[in-house]
């Protein structure tokens, strides 16, 4: 065993029950997605498939008509001849147009299939919950279930009806061959055998590797993108870092396709040496029909056309085998697009728009939250009554959980432990549309999207704003009217350099529309602000935060600049995941625990910053 069939062994094939279920699904799916192709290319298959021992026959009435002609010499017989010689070469012209179109519409099929199947890879990515959805598992699910999306399921299909065809090729060109002798249909079934068997058993063996290989391929287009990214560049031409990534990038083609290569190679020998065997198989079954002939049993015209059986049906058995083992293959990996489909999508979430106690605002009861393979939970034990109207500031260490807890109030995550309620109720029984509709967010990274500065802006209302003035207002509340002068379309400029239209903003400027992407929430009663003037200059810092203590709604600002937290009616200190103090700034300094620490600390830079200029 080598070491990459023991290093993958533990990654299970599916059985036949699952496989013969999404082969149904399948063709079910390619039927609902072009009804009209698939019967067209199953009429043609058909035709393609009767055509072959169609031919041997006409063949051999061909030849047996010649010779009568020749020893008659009658018109008659020889007009039959000259019939029968037309009826084979219309037959085999019509069967190459059929094939030349059964090409052309299978091209067809080929596009749209891939189209369904991506559009049903994305509508579930669409419908994940956000926990799932980052899950390291599904991730990699989903990738699988991309790489493969087009090409599998559409090679299912076609090899479906290729073995369908190549089944009635053989049924029909046996059929003749058994009224020579039941012995030579056996001769041609197991000519084909060991070839399969050696295809099997590699198609295993491969999808095994491909899909143990997954994390490796994420991470070689992962170096391809930081080796084009203009994004990335800076960083990687300063830091010296191409021969570093060119020798990762060249390590793992290595590492993917080196076992990939070995395998191909002792698969290609074996079938050498097995063709070699089934051509020995046929070449006796060839010379026991001229001896037969020669023993005079059989006409010349027959000899022909058995000739010709035991030929077209090698092909046909070695075409069926290959379509069988081909479909199995590609049915391997259309597995991985049904267990896809098949992940849970989340919690069950409720209906309501509304709670019983309206105002009561957010409730955190033992809140306890943990990421899929933490070694500890984001949160631990968080109660905490945020009520309407109130101004939380949140400070902590990275990684303390403050990200996390915004997640949590928004509803995009669930608690593990605990429960949050808003207005008297459980965020999981409100519809997730009303709770998101409850809250103007600037999330932490928040996104920079390759779309115009309008709608960069409108993204805070899902695209479905669009009149100016509104987003225009936004602008201003996000400090991104400057912004806006200064692009040649204003909110119509492309933004991101991708686009040769398109212009490059700075990271405050990306900032700034980020902010007036959550302030276009007019009407959301809760603000949640994490790190909102993490790259802002210090004038529009100032002024951001005034204006947001100005807000009379529910203001949740998350900061390290502690400063910024000072008008909080409540300052939590969370401390990995947990709540290390809670009060009004006063009260805090006043206690002398770890706020103040990192107030004075913070205070200190400053005024020694300040010391050192005067
Ligand atoms: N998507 C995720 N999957 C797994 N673990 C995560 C994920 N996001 C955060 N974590 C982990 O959860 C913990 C809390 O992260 P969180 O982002 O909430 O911290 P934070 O207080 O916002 O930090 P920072 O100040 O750096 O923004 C960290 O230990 C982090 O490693």
């Amino acid at each position: 065993m080598s070491e990459a069939e023991s290093e993958f062994a533990d990654i299970s094939l599916p059985g036949p029950g699952r496989t013969a279920r999404h082969a149904g699904r399948v063709i079910a799916l390619a039927v609902r997605t072009a009804p009209g192709l698939m019967a067209l290319i199953a009429a043609l298959s058909l035709f393609a498939a009767l055509a072959p021992a169609a031919i041997a026959w006409l063949g051999k009435l061909v030849i047996d008509t010649v010779l009568a002609a020749i020893e008659s010499g009658a018109a008659a017989d020889r007009n039959a001849a000259i019939f029968y010689v037309v009826a084979e070469a219309g037959l085999v012209a019509s069967l190459l147009a059929v094939r030349r179109l059964t090409t052309f519409y299978k091209r067809a099929l080929h596009a749209r299939l891939g189209h369904a199947v991506n559009r049903l890879i994305f509508a579930k990515s669409l419908r994940l919950d956000l926990q799932t959805l980052e899950e390291a598992s599904v991730q990699q699910q989903i990738l699988l279930a991309r790489q493969h999306a087009a090409a599998r399921p559409y090679g299912l299909v076609i090899r479906i009806i290729e073995f369908a065809q190549f089944a009635v090729t053989l049924i029909s060109l046996a059929a003749l061959l058994a009224t020579f002798s039941p012995l030579a249909v056996l001769l041609i079934v197991l000519g084909g055998l060991p070839l399969f068997l050696n295809e099997l058993g590699f198609s295993g063996a491969m999808f095994r590797l491909y899909t143990g290989r997954t994390p490796e391929v994420r991470q070689r287009n992962y170096l391809e993108g930081l080796m084009i990214s203009d994004a990335a560049a800076p960083e990687r031409i300063h830091a010296g870092a191409d021969p570093a990534i060119e020798a990762r990038y060249e390590g793992l083609f290595s590492r993917i396709h080196d076992e990939d290569r070995r395998r191909h190679h002792r698969h290609a020998w074996l079938g050498v040496a097995l063709i070699a065997v089934s051509s020995a198989v046929f070449i006796a079954g060839k010379v026991w029909i001229v001896l037969v002939t020669l023993a005079g049993a059989i006409t010349l015209g027959a000899m022909t056309m058995y000739i010709a059986a035991l030929k077209q049906g090698q092909n046909a058995v070695t075409s069926l085998l290959a379509s069988l083992n081909g479909g199995y293959e590609d049915l391997l990996y259309v597995s991985n697009l049904y267990a896809l489909l098949e992940i849970g999508e989340g919690r069950a979430r409720g209906t309501a728009r509304e709670g019983p106690v309206p105002g009561d605002g957010y409730r955190l009861e033992g809140v306890g939250f943990r990421y899929d393979g933490g070694n500890r939970p984001a949160l631990k034990d968080i109660t905490l009554h945020i009520p309407e109207g109130h101004r939380l500031g949140i400070a902590g260490a990275n990684g303390s959980g403050k990200s996390t807890l915004v997640k949590l109030l928004t509803g995009l995550y669930l608690p593990s432990e605990g429960r949050i309620t808003l207005d008297g109720l459980d965020l999981a029984d409100w519809a997730p549309e009303a709770l998101f509709e409850r809250t103007a967010v600037l999330f932490q990274p928040y996104q920079r999207y390759r779309l115009t500065a309008g709608e960069n802006i409108a993204m805070g209302r899902g695209l479905r704003v669009t009149d100016r003035r509104a987003l225009l207002d936004a602008a201003e509340l996000g400090l991104a009217r400057s912004v806006l002068d200064d692009l040649p379309e204003g909110l119509d400029t492309r933004l991101s350099r991708q686009f040769l239209d398109g212009r490059e903003l700075s990271g405050g400027q990306w900032q700034r529309l980020a902010l007036s992407r959550a302030m276009l929430r007019t009407d959301a009663k809760t603000l949640i602000l994490d790190e909102p003037t993490s790259a802002l200059d210090p004038a529009g810092e100032a002024e951001f935060i005034e204006t947001a203590a100005k807000s009379d709604r529910t203001v949740i600002l998350i900061s390290h600049r502690l400063a910024n937290l000072k008008g909080s009616d409540t300052i939590l200190v969370l401390d990995k995941g947990r709540i290390a103090e809670q009060g009004t700034h006063e009260t805090l300094m006043a206690r002398g625990g770890m706020y103040r620490d990192m107030f004075e600390k913070q205070a200190g830079f400053y005024e020694r910053a300040k010391a050192g200029a005067g």
